[in-house]
């Protein structure tokens, strides 16, 4: 049997020291080593900026002097606040540029030592600021920590006036116990606004459950959604109270309920009805108190005129209807939303991302998000793990995005007065195609390629022409290794933010 492993011991704080003297780096090389503590020396400003900006984690704590051949230690201080509030700054000056440290204090150093200074002295100050940083990183931590949990789980974001009508309507029908069938496309938040009209009901002590209808061959489904008794199937080894008795009290919210199996529909429609269910295996019917939900990013009308789902549910279900639009159609939720998931980002990862540059904002809005608020939200994430400055630019973007309102030529259908460089326009309209079917395919260039009406080999060869992207997504090396191609996915929405188009060819 494998015995456990140690655990590994903690993490050293690291200390970037900054000196030109190599002697006084020297000596604070073993100061702080004696403590227990990691060293980086850099030799000059322009080496400690690279340090600062190539940290996997922001260093806690820097003593840096304060003039040096190649800058100041001013410089230093602002880039590593800029990377992170939580790293502390010791300038270390000499008589003569007190005052010029007391200055930099204004900027946020955590304090100066004049030289020559005895170990002890600068060891007792570098505990100190170490203290405060950790403080700073854990509150930083425990912020992040709660705004994730707590007012973004039912709150619904979103300035247009799409949404705030959807938020009026969540606040009038929350209280009742009235079936409610939200539709809208995958990623447009449609969970979330089930989640929020549980949290606004008296029911928001009670359980909030999620099923996805499609997820379970229809015999699991049943006894997810049911219970069943002991021995009732195969496998059925002890008895299961389903998805509708554990939420007893609270609300229940049945996920791509257009792919409920027919014969589960009929009981769904029972158990709206009568409030009762039956498990699998038992002789009678259990009384429930739950509310439903439903969602679908199915067109459930043409499901009902196609024969696939009963109208007679479908009425049920359809008493108060919330159609969420599509995030293209919500003007200025996109700007509001990319900032608020920033911010979260930022927190998270603690990173000091601040904004969005005018470039980014001006891709974003021109974008049309086929992945909704989930395609923004990863988009987000990406954006503030790659930023390397307090803004998110065009550059921290994908491709797909920021090269679509980036392209330096116009496009052209008519011959200007003056003449074109013909090769440049129809190269631009290439590259625009060429990101629009991997936006599409989620980055699988085999599919875009298909869409596309060309040869894999063709569109490598344009990618690499367009600087566009140089490595294959596992499923392009799934259909290059098996000879198929890829499957396009269903709907423009599919699979979006779960896969990331490629990165720009550097
Ligand atoms: N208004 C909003 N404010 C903040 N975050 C949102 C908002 N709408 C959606 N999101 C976030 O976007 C992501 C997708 O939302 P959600 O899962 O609710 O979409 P959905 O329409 O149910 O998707 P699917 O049809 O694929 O199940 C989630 O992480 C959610 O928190």
């Amino acid at each position: 049997m494998a015995s456990a492993l140690p655990s590994p011991p903690p993490l050293a704080p690291r200390v970037l020291v900054v000196d030109d003297e190599p002697g006084l780096r020297q000596v604070l090389d073993i100061t702080f080593r004696r403590q227990g503590y990691d060293v980086v020396q850099a030799p000059g400003v322009r080496p400690a900026l690279e340090a600062i900006r190539q940290a996997p984690q922001p260093f806690p704590l820097i003593l840096t002097d304060l003039l040096m051949p190649d800058g100041s230690g001013i410089e230093v201080l602002a880039a590593a606040k800029a990377r992170s509030q939580a790293t502390e700054v010791l300038l270390m000056t000499a008589h003569s540029t007190v005052e010029a440290a007391i200055e930099a204090m204004r900027g946020g150093a955590y304090d100066f030592v004049t030289k020559p200074f005895s170990p002890a002295e600068i060891a007792a100050l570098s505990a100190k600021a170490l203290e405060k940083s950790s403080i700073i990183s854990e509150n930083r931590r425990l912020r992040a920590q709660l705004e994730r949990l707590e007012p973004s789980a039912h709150e619904l974001l979103g300035a247009g006036a799409a949404m705030q009508a959807i938020g009026e309507l969540i606040d009038k029908i929350a209280p009742t116990r009235t079936t409610v069938l939200i539709t809208g496309e995958s990623g447009t938040g449609k969970e979330r606004i089930a989640r929020a009209i549980h949290e606004r009901s008296d029911r928001s002590k009670r359980p909030f459950l999620v099923v996805n209808c499609g997820a379970l061959p229809e015999a699991l489904m049943e006894s997810e959604l049911f219970g069943h008794e002991k021995g009732s199937f195969t496998g059925a080894g002890t008895r299961a109270l389903g998805l509708f008795r554990e939420a007893d009290g609270g609300t229940v919210l049945l996920d791509e309920v257009g792919e409920l199996p027919a014969a589960l529909q009929v009981k769904l429609l029972r158990v709206l009805q009568e409030r009762k269910v039956r498990p699998v295996g038992a002789a009678a019917e259990l009384p429930v108190d739950v509310r439903v939900l439903a969602a679908t990013n199915r067109d459930v009308e043409a499901e009902v005129r196609a024969g696939r789902f009963r109208q007679d549910l479908y009425y049920r279900l359809n008493v108060i209807r919330i159609e969420v639009p599509p995030l293209r159609e919500r003007p200025g939720d996109v700007l509001r939303l990319a900032e608020r998931f920033l911010q979260r980002f930022a927190a998270e990862l603690g990173k000091e991302v601040r904004g969005l540059a005018a470039d980014a904002r001006r891709a974003l809005d021109a974008h049309p998000f086929p992945g909704n608020v989930r395609e923004l939200e990863n988009m987000m994430e990406r954006a503030v793990a790659l930023a390397s400055g307090p803004a998110i630019g065009l550059g921290d973007l994908p491709a797909s995005v920021a090269g679509l309102s980036a392209s330096p030529s116009p496009l052209l259908t008519e011959l200007p007065p003056a003449g074109c460089a013909l090769d440049e326009v129809l190269g631009e309209v290439e590259r625009r195609l060429i990101l629009q079917a991997l936006e599409r395919t989620g980055g699988v260039r085999k599919a875009a390629a298909k869409l596309l009406g060309v040869t894999f080999r063709s569109l490598r060869y344009r990618l690499a022409k367009h600087a566009l992207s140089t490595e294959d997504t596992d499923e392009d090396d799934d259909a290059e290794a098996t000879g198929r191609e890829s499957s396009l996915p269903g709907g423009p929405g599919d699979d979006f933010g779960h896969r990331r188009p490629p990165l720009p060819g550097k």
